[in-house]
């Protein structure tokens, strides 16, 4: 192991056209912690997302995972070092059931999608995995209805299952509460919560009593740099960060 951060950004940098929409970020995520990038409209997060993830080049810096600098990986190679980023609710398929969406992404990561003639034992092993895995997430009860029929939050929790079927060490969540009611926001918070057992989990939220509840450090951003990090109690009580926060409305 390289220690207590499993991700580490070096001066972070992502430059548009002239325009800087993340400076000189060091960014460091302890292992098996949940952390929080939060921050008023268009302070980077998404941004800075899409950097860790290899999604954006960065203008200048450095990305360190478990130690090996990573800036000029592909997204690919990242997710086999087990950083994975949780893909949208648009990568599940709606026509096959909540089983049959474990099952492919299980196929996708053993390489057997095209090995139909693959011994029945093997399909058994897939299945008895899969059912882990919806049952992990909590709608083992829908395991035979079809991924298009579950509200919002299940959907996410499906893919979320999709994901951790890669067992990914780290799981970078962009926006995990987006769109969800109440109800589906609690059930997602608590399998976030659950999930996070002997993982990293950095996650972008908008949503500020999930990232109370959830996160043990959060990174909060001001256009583009980083303006206050620690827990929730630390950063709420900062006078900044409420300024910040006041300013844009987003309180
Ligand atoms: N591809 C791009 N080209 C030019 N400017 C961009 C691009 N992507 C983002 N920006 C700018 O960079 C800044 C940061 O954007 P980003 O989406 O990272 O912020 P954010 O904190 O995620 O905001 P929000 O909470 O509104 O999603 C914004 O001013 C945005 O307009």
């Amino acid at each position: 192991m390289s220690g207590d951060n499993i991700i580490e950004t070096k001066g972070l940098t992502k430059e548009f056209k002239g325009f800087i929409a993340v400076s000189d970020v060091d960014l460091k995520v302890k292992r098996h912690t949940i952390h929080a990038l939060i921050g008023p409209n268009g302070a980077g997060k998404t941004t800075c997302f899409n950097l860790l993830t290899k999604f954006l080049t960065p203008s200048a810096g450095q990305i360190l995972f478990n130690g090996k600098d990573i800036t000029q990986a592909k997204p690919a190679a990242i997710a086999r070092q087990g950083m994975v980023r949780s893909f949208q609710i648009s990568a599940v398929f709606g026509h096959l059931t909540v089983l049959e969406n474990v099952r492919v992404a299980l196929q996708r990561v053993e390489g057997t999608s095209f090995h139909f003639w693959r011994s029945d034992e093997c399909l058994n092993s897939l299945n008895a995995k899969a059912e882990e895995l919806i049952e992990a997430v909590g709608v083992a009860e829908y395991r035979d209805t079809p991924a298009g029929e579950l509200s919002y939050g299940r959907k996410r929790a499906l893919e979320i299952a999709t994901t951790l079927a890669l067992d990914p060490e780290m799981l970078l969540l962009d926006e995990p509460m987006a769109g969800m009611g109440t109800e589906d926001i609690k059930r997602t918070a608590e399998l976030i919560k659950r999930v996070s057992a002997n993982r990293t989990i950095l996650m972008v939220e908008h949503n500020l009593s999930v990232v109370a509840d959830l996160s043990d450090t959060i990174t909060v951003l001001k256009l583009g740099r980083v303006l206050a990090e620690g827990s929730y109690a630390e950063i709420s009580k900062n006078p900044e960060v409420v300024e910040a926060y006041m300013g844009s409305g987003h309180a």
